[in-house]
């Protein structure tokens, strides 16, 4: 049974990637200190990385020796990294390099989780084949890391994608479950009506990455959701579908809604490409709200 490593596994898409894995695959799951994942299973261990750390790197590498490397570990947070660039650098542009560098040495199939902030954001629904020009140092550090992901000698996939959204089992939250808490306490929420997204389900960004290895697809690969929709009217979707108060969601401009980094305007991704290759057909934002807020009823009825 081949190997597979995973970098970022406490995190949000970690956590959803690794229970999928553990099917087919033996998964290294791998993440910064103690293992966050609830998980049973024979295919399943957990080895802490940081993978800021070279030697700790090489060291892992040579001790499990994996087939397949998928690195979705990063400082996913646009306004820490804007804020904090040397450490945004060292995490999510070394730290690639790092695994990169091990990876040679196994013929590794390296699959690198990257997004639609590589773009400007000026058109909106791009392409694998557009070209890149991130407005945010996050972006910028994605984009750098994708262009060392193209440099490696052996089999590399790029898997870029939008706003992910779902039950968060550890890691980041996400805007649904952000604004679903603050209107469930009654609180007001300002969100933004002039960003545009295809938002991407968790669950079909994970069965992509699946098919990806399975088929070890390479190349770069646009993978989300199909409706295109403003924040804003993703918590209004949120709000109708819960029965909570819409008149507690206030739309805003981006340029009202402070944020330390810029965010592209309009991103979303045309599909077609992983469609006809992958096979990919996600389900749509209506389907995704409910398999988020089924998942999270429990919580939600706690507070
Ligand atoms: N969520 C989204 O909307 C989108 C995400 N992406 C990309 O998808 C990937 C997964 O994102 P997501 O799961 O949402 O993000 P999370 O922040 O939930 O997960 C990222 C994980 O990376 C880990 N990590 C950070 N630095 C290190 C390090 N030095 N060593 C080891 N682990 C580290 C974090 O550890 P810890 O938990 O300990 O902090 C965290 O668990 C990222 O590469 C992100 O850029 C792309 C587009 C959209
Ligand atoms: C929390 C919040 C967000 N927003 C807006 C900002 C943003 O455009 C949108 C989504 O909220 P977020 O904080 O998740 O925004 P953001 O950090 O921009 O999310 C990004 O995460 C990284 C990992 C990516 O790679 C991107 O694809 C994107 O998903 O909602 C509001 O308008 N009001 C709010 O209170």
């Amino acid at each position: 049974m081949q190997k597979v490593l995973i970098t970022g596994a406490n995190g949000f898409l970690g956590h959803y990637l690794t229970a999928l894995l553990v099917h087919n695959y033996k998964v290294i799951a791998t993440g910064k200190g103690a293992c966050r994942i609830n998980l049973l299973h024979e295919n399943f261990c957990y080895e802490s990385l940081d993978f800021t750390q070279r030697d700790a790197v090489e060291y892992l590498f040579q001790k499990v020796k994996p087939d397949i490397v998928v690195h979705a570990g990063a400082i996913s947070q646009p306004d820490t990294c804007e804020l904090n660039k040397e450490f945004a650098y060292q995490s999510n542009v070394e730290s690639t390099k790092h695994l990169l560098a091990q990876s040679n040495f196994l013929k590794s199939f390296f699959v690198y989780v990257s997004t639609d902030f590589v773009f400007d954001g000026q058109t909106g629904m791009y392409i694998e084949e557009d070209v890149p020009n991130p407005v945010n140092y996050y972006g910028m550090t994605k984009l750098l890391s994708e262009n060392a992901v193209q440099a490696y000698e052996y089999d590399w996939s790029i898997v870029r994608t939008v706003l992910v959204y779902g039950a968060p089992k550890s890691g980041r939250d996400n805007i649904l479950t952000i604004v679903a808490k603050s209107l469930k306490e009654g609180k007001m929420s300002r969100i933004v009506n002039d960003q545009v997204r295809t938002p991407t389900y968790v669950e079909d960004l994970a069965g992509a990455i699946n098919t990806i290895i399975a088929k070890k697809a390479t190349g770069i690969y646009h993978i989300s959701g199909n409706d295109i929709l403003t924040p804003y009217q993703m918590t209004i979707a949120v709000a109708k579908y819960l029965g909570l108060k819409e008149s507690l969601i206030e739309p805003v401009t981006a340029n009202t809604f402070q944020q330390p980094a810029l965010r592209p305007p309009k991103t979303g991704f045309r599909l077609a490409k992983a469609e006809r290759e992958l096979g990919y057909k996600p389900i749509s934002f209506e389907e995704g709200l409910q398999k988020t807020f089924r998942e999270i009823k429990p919580m939600m009825e706690r507070i």
